[in-house]
């Protein structure tokens, strides 16, 4: 860097100092805090996306929400060239810089990076971000704290792209990065011309009953329900009522939402016994989390709750019922029955159940750690790739040979069989790649993508809980003196720091019939998890608290001394 670009640096962090005492880390999903104490990490995460966008020679995103936390909490991300997440390499020069006590040492930090990354400053192509943020308030100030980070870099460009949701964002920087359309209105384009493509394609004897025609979706009074508004309206077909959609003066996640629902197992707000039999869904603060319920008849708080590992079931049993469709009967070209690899990505909080499912359905199901960045990663080792997080984050993902094979094979379906089973499978699949979002896990897409399944398969919501049932749990978290003592291997489904804990959860564990259980340290919350499940409520709760008793006498104050 030369001197004038240092002093560039050195000025406008001034402007934005780090309040005192303030120590964050990239974590599972980028800075989260409560956001009075965020400008100068939003500042920084803004010089940080410009490095980015130089060294990768192209285009990079930030985004500022805190997805499902508090109204009065913000946080803020980036979005790599490729669309995904910003590359685990790079997370400790984000931890670095965040928390770099003075202008001065952070320019010495910066420097430093940028000889180590050898990013050129030579004016080539400069650095250009796509700003994005959620509804939150304070989303406005940490804006202008984002593009002065990126204006400290000489030449870099910020274009607000206004208020978006998060995968909307993650959506237009891969779009942007391949040359294809990549304003907002491209997004909600493909996505109903896709979807609209997806039904079209529905088998001409299905007909749904009249309730099902109808979904209710609750916004979490963030700006899905907005985003949602618009698409519906390109989507004739389709009775979509949205709830909390943050016009009728509800609070930003409070009592709504899809971590809420998910976490609670209740009813969120706005939603009452006349909707009973209703199919409906719930997303969360930035859209990225999709899970469906439907409210139970016997109590109006009761759901019948429809989480990620259903969603990732569903659209497994789909794809895999699509590919069997394409793979039928010979034909003469050598490649036509190429066998595509379908994988299926889960976390140790997945549902029993549901992995009992995937591998009953004869599929390849894999685990990683909790957070996205690793099954996403994952995913992309397939040609086709699903994953979820049971909180209802997640997408599918095609890899590009397969996409060309699957459109060579269509175009020759095409001439030869048109209008075939086999060809409506192959345009089928090539409309599920243009709808689901494959930069990061979409709501929106997702919601899209359940729907035309559900019509293809003319089931109700019922007809999907049924595919198998969960197995009961119960997820406990417990304060703990230092959470990073516990260390995980096997997708943190065994503890082998501190010693004797895992013992000790294993004896737990064998007193309870299809008992399973583990402990893990969150990445966002100071805090030790602890998740159980057994056969029945009662055998998963008191397998959970034991649980948590251990990781109170192995880790906790009583035994700090
Ligand atoms: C049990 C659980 O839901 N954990 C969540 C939560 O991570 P923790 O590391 O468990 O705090 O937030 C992550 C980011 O949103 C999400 O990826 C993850 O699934
Ligand atoms: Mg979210």
């Amino acid at each position: 860097m030369n001197d004038n670009q240092k002093s560039l640096i050195l000025n406008s962090s001034t402007q934005y100092p780090l309040p005192q005492g303030v120590k964050l880390s990239y974590g599972t999903a980028g800075f989260r805090a409560d956001a009075s104490i965020l400008e100068s990490t939003v500042f920084r995460v803004g010089i940080l996306a410009a490095l980015r966008s130089l060294k990768t020679q192209a285009l990079t995103g930030l985004m500022i929400t805190a997805s499902h936390n508090k109204v009065n909490d913000n946080g803020v991300k980036i979005a790599d060239p490729s669309g995904g997440m910003l590359t685990q390499e790079w997370e400790p020069f984000a931890d670095a810089i965040s928390n770099s006590p003075t202008p001065q040492h952070l320019v010495q930090l910066i420097d430093e990076f940028v000889k180590k990354e050898n990013i050129r400053f030579d004016g080539a192509r400069s650095a250009e971000i796509l700003l994005g943020r959620d509804t939150r308030p304070s989303g406005e100030s940490l804006l202008e704290a984002a593009k002065q980070g990126v204006y400290s870099i000489v030449g870099a460009t910020a274009t607000d792209m206004g208020i978006l949701t998060t995968p909307q964002l993650h959506w237009m920087v891969r779009a942007r990065n391949k040359g294809m359309k990549a304003t907002e209105l491209d997004y909600f384009e493909q996505l109903s011309s896709s979807f609209r493509c997806l039904v079209d394609l529905t088998p001409n004897q299905i007909k749904m009953n009249k309730t099902d025609d109808k979904l209710v979706v609750d916004g979490a009074n963030g700006v899905g329900g907005e985003k949602l508004e618009v698409l519906k309206k390109m989507l004739n077909s389709m009775v979509i009522e949205v709830r909390n959609s943050g016009k009728e003066g509800g609070v930003l996640n409070e009592g709504v939402g899809a971590d809420y629902v998910q976490k609670e197992k209740v009813v969120p707000q706005g939603f009452y016994l006349k909707d009973v039999g209703i199919r409906c869904a719930s997303l969360d603060g930035d859209a990225d989390r999709l899970v469906y319920f439907s409210v139970q008849s016997n109590n109006a708080s009761n759901i019948d709750l429809v989480d990620g590992d259903k969603i990732l079931s569903l659209f497994a049993l789909f794809i895999k019922e699509q590919l069997s469709i394409l793979k039928m009967e010979g034909g003469d070209h050598v490649d036509e029955n190429y066998e595509a690899r379908l994988g299926v990505v889960q976390t140790a909080y997945a549902n029993g159940a549901s992995t009992d499912y995937l591998k009953q359905l004869g599929l390849e199901v894999v685990f990683t750690p909790t957070g996205v960045k690793y099954l996403h990663e994952k995913a992309a080792e397939y040609d086709i790739g699903i994953y979820f997080e049971a909180n209802g984050h997640g997408t599918i993902l095609f890899s590009e040979g397969f996409l060309s094979w699957l459109d060579a094979r269509n175009n020759e379906l095409s001439s030869k069989s048109k209008g075939s089973e086999q060809q409506k499978a192959a345009l089928r699949l090539l409309a599920v790649s243009n709808l689901i979002n494959q930069a990061v896990g979409d709501a929106l897409s997702g919601l899209l993508l359940v729907e035309a399944i559900l019509q293809y398969k003319g089931w109700s919501i019922h007809n999907w809980s049924e595919l198998y049932h969960d197995l009961p749990s119960r997820q406990l978290k417990v304060k703990v003196v230092d959470r990073t003592a516990v260390v995980t291997a096997n997708a943190e489904t065994v503890v082998v720091r501190p010693p004797l804990i895992q013992e000790a959860i294993n004896v737990e564990v064998a007193k309870y019939p299809r008992g399973r259980s583990f402990i893990r340290p969150s990445g966002t919350e100071d805090v030790i998890r602890i998740y159980a499940e057994a056969s029945i409520q009662e055998a998963a709760d008191s397998l959970a608290n034991s649980v948590a008793k251990l990781a109170d006498q192995f880790l906790g104050f009583g035994n700090s001394g």
